[in-house]
């Protein structure tokens, strides 16, 4: 059904080349290479979000990013961590996957 995660999205061993502006901030949480699998993706974002700490204090599972690059990227002011299909929808839209 739409809306499905598709199984290729969510497969965390998936190559995926994230655009120039998504890789400097994967960077930015520690990333040193431009091709990554989905779980790395994850981990390097949550590493970013944690760091910068853009949760909401009261709500913990509400990540704030309107005045953060990570907003720029996603598309969004804020977003939830509950919410894997939404999620993935944002972040795969800055990924490119790797033929390999
Ligand atoms: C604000 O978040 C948290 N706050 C706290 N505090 C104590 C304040 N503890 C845990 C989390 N937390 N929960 C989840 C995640 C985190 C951290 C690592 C951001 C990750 C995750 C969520 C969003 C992105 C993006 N952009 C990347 C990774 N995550 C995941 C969600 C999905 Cl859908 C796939 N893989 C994940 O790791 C969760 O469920």
């Amino acid at each position: 059904a739409d809306g499905e995660l598709s199984a290729e999205t969510t497969n965390e061993n998936k190559l995926v080349r994230p655009k120039v502006e998504f890789c400097s901030l994967l960077q930015h949480a520690g990333a040193t290479k431009d091709v990554f699998t989905m779980k790395e993706v994850m981990f390097y974002l949550g590493q970013y979000i944690m760091q910068k700490q853009l949760y909401d204090p009261k709500q913990q599972h509400i990540v704030h990013c309107a005045q953060d690059a990570l907003g720029r990227v996603l598309g969004v002011d804020s977003f939830s961590v509950k919410e894997p299909r939404v999620l993935f929808a944002m972040i795969t839209k800055n990924l490119v996957a790797v033929k390999n």
